[in-house]
């Protein structure tokens, strides 16, 4: 189970994450869903250990990331995309992945081929599509087979195909009994995918709860997360495109 408790992150004054409490139980696929800048990254680095809360706490199984032994194996994440060095083909990059996390080696061939790249295995990473490089990311996710999996925007720029295996295949993870955690901005290829949904706009909670809790009266999830979140995307300076903080 991941809990997060009254979690706060500023940077100076301003809070980019400000009082979330939540938590993502084993056999659900929680969507963790708000427009660009509300803070998801944010809140899912900390709960990683990548960076740390001004204040409250992010918890997987009662403990913070930094104090497990050998974290792969009961939590596999990815953020932004497989991070993986693109000169390598895909089994090399899983082969230094399971070595340096104490995962036998036999668990490659099964993470290729459950995410469906046995056939890319001996292939350059730079040859790769985006979709490939998002199964890439997955399968190294779930070399320590953990119990509970993180990832962060796992669907972004993929078309719909890629999309649909993404929905399908964290599904029957949470079949399987483990607690999916994914984060989105787009409610429209969640919607299908998740049990329990956290809304946040400009880091606060804005809605939670399963599908009916979040739609209320809105026709759809889709109408009821742009009813939430509507104008509230923030974007760091510099980037192009601007909500009211741009
Ligand atoms: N190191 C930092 N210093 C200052 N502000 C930051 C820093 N990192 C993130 N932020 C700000 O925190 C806010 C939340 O960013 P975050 O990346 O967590 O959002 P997000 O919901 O993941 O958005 P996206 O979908 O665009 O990735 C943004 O306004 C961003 O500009």
């Amino acid at each position: 189970m991941i809990e997060f408790s009254h979690l706060v992150k500023r940077h100076g004054s301003r809070a980019v994450v400000n009082d979330i409490s939540f938590t993502a139980q084993p056999g659900r696929v929680t969507g963790f869903l708000g427009p660009n800048g509300a803070g998801k990254s944010s809140t899912l680095r900390i709960l990683l250990s990548l960076d740390r809360a001004s204040s409250g706490s992010a918890l997987v199984n009662g403990v913070t990331y930094r104090s497990i032994r050998n974290p792969l194996l009961t939590v596999g994440s990815m953020l932004d995309g497989p991070g993986a060095n693109r000169g390598r083909t895909a089994k090399a990059h899983l082969t230094w992945v399971a070595q340096s996390n104490g995962i036998p080696l036999s668990r490659i061939s099964e993470v290729l081929a459950m995410t469906g790249l046995s056939g890319a295995a001996r292939t350059r990473i730079s040859g790769f599509s985006l979709g490939m490089g998002q199964r890439l990311g997955i399968a190294a996710a779930l070399l320590g087979d953990p119990e509970i999996l993180v990832l962060d925007e796992p669907t972004n720029g993929l078309d719909p195909d890629g999309i649909r295996w993404i929905r399908r295949f964290l599904r029957s993870l949470a079949a399987d009994g483990k607690t999916v955690l994914v984060s989105s901005h787009l409610m429209g290829e969640m919607e299908e995918t998740a049990d329990d949904f956290i809304v946040i706009a400009q880091g606060s909670i804005v809605a939670q709860g399963t599908g009916d809790a979040v739609r209320g009266a809105h026709r759809t999830l889709e109408d009821a997360f742009f009813a939430l979140t509507e104008g509230q995307a923030s974007y760091r300076s510099g980037d192009l495109t601007g909500g009211e903080h741009a």
